[in-house]
């Protein structure tokens, strides 16, 4: 039978590294898929991983119709075993109903990876429906860190080195670099804790720094 798997963590636990290794084991036994991706960091149509490895794929935009083009496909003659589908928070809810169908009515297995929460931690609309229709929900084994050590759970985002929680929901971007300059817009995963109180790497250490407050006025 085939499944519908949902891979989550926070940004950077490793997701479109196991894309890319989930993909690999079953192509090297014959198996024939399609990668899919919506809006990754290298640009349109390429899933790509912080470990350096780099695929072409499929770009998934809002009126991408995920059954039509496999049925299309396989009314041409064309084989396809199973998908996987990268950034799927960004996909919409109809886009994981089709992944579903596919799922169900045509035994292709799809494999999908995303975030579960936005900066300002609520579900993304695609990885809310797939929380809700998944057959297995599997959350990345390799954990992020909060910069006090423990798990990381959230995704805050930064502007020029502050943390935000109003915005556009969708802003591509990259886990900043600890120590280098702050940029215009970046991501650091933290724990609730920290999330909630809006301490990030760089406001604890300067907030560590700040002088003792004399004991009188
Ligand atoms: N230089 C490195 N050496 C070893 N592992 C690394 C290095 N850079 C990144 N990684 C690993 O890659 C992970 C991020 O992988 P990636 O697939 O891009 O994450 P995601 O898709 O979840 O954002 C990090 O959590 C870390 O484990
Ligand atoms: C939290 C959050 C993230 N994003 C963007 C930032 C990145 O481009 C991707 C996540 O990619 P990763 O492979 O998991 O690192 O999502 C966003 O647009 N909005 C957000 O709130």
């Amino acid at each position: 039978m085939a499944e519908l798997h949902f891979f989550t963590g926070t940004m950077d636990s490793g997701k479109s590294t196991l894309a890319l290794q989930t993909n690999h084991n079953h192509a090297a036994r014959g198996r024939v898929g399609r990668i899919f991706t919506s809006n990754d960091r290298a640009g349109q149509a390429q899933l790509s991983s912080r470990l350096g490895l780099t695929h072409d794929a499929l770009e998934v935009t809002p009126d991408f119709d995920f059954w039509r083009y496999v049925v299309t496909t396989l009314t041409q003659g064309g084989r396809v075993d199973y998908l996987i589908c990268d950034e799927a928070q960004f996909y919409t809810r109809d886009q994981i109903d089709q992944l579903a169908k596919i799922c169900d009515e045509l035994q292709i297995d799809v494999f999908a990876f995303g975030i579960l929460t936005d900066f300002r931690t609520q579900l993304f609309e695609g990885s809310s429906r797939l929380i809700e229709l998944a057959d297995r929900v599997n959350v990345l084994q390799v954990e992020a860190l909060c910069w006090c050590g423990k798990r990381a759970t959230h995704n805050a985002r930064t502007e020029d080195g502050i943390m935000v929680t109003e915005g556009e929901v969708i802003v591509v971007g990259d886990v900043e670099e600890q120590g280098g300059p702050p940029a215009e817009v970046a991501y650091e995963v933290l724990c609730r804790q920290h999330h909630r109180r809006r301490l990030t790497a760089a406001r604890a250490k300067a907030v560590s720094l700040a002088p003792e407050p004399l004991p009188f006025g």
